[in-house]
């Protein structure tokens, strides 16, 4: 379930400013999707310029992209800490609350993400909302997928069962779980609803990132746009 309303180059111009960020010593968090993976390729090139990072992927795919681009690779438990996690969003809000997972990826991206020191979200204009609305993700267990579902609904929610697009059979997260895109409309409250969806037994994470973004860079058609948690 990918939303992509902003063009290439918006993205491309986001994710190449928050790559700047990183300085010569860094552990950097690398992010999951089409905006997260220019900031990756221009990581690349920062390293085959001679700058010392080490990157930690939160997916398969920026794995892939990031050894592709010659980034040295840890997994989080490699690490001391996180200096900076660069990722994208499907959906931010003006207090800087996301919806993440568009690509199956957000327990992994939440477990980097949240112990990165910053955590800058880089998306295109299409993203930036006043209020979440979005089907949030939810990953589960699959043996837990029908009681997680009827507790869904409990919530208020709507959920669907993610389905593969070039296989028969749902998506299977990179963790081998299975997802819901669950809808709750309008999001009034998000920490009030991330808390509820925690609660829930068979619940492995959910894409709504509340507290933990610090910044975003939003790439216009000639700029980027900051926007800081106050
Ligand atoms: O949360 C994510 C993956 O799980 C992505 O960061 C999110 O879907 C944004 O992707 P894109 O930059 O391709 O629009």
């Amino acid at each position: 379930m990918k939303t992509t309303g902003g063009t290439d180059d918006q993205k491309r111009r986001a994710g190449e400013r928050a790559a700047e960020l990183v300085s010569d010593g860094d552990v950097v968090g690398l992010g999951t999707g089409s905006t997260a993976a220019h900031a990756i390729r221009a990581l690349g090139q920062a390293v085959d310029d001679g700058l010392d990072l080490r990157g930690v992927p939160t997916s398969f795919d920026s794995r892939a992209l990031a050894r592709e681009a010659g980034i040295p690779l840890r997994s989080l438990d490699e690490v001391d800490g996180v200096d900076l996690a660069i990722d994208g969003a499907d959906q931010v809000d003006e207090d800087l609350q996301a919806i993440k997972g568009g690509g199956a990826a957000h327990a992994r991206e939440k477990v980097v993400d949240a112990a990165a020191d910053r955590f800058v979200v880089v998306a295109d204009p299409s993203k930036v909302t006043e209020a979440l609305s979005r089907p949030v993700p939810v990953e589960v267990l699959p043996d837990a997928h029908a009681a997680v579902e009827r507790d869904l609904t409990d919530l208020g929610g709507e959920p669907t069962l993610r389905r593969a697009e070039r296989k028969d059979g749902p998506v299977v997260t990179d963790n081998g779980n299975l997802l819901f895109d669950c809808d709750f409309g309008v999001v009034d409250d998000p920490a009030s609803l991330a808390t509820g969806l925690s609660g829930l037994p068979g619940v492995v994470e959910h894409g709504l990132f509340v507290g933990l973004v610090d910044t975003v860079y939003v790439g216009t058609d000639d700029d980027v746009e900051v926007r800081r948690r106050e």
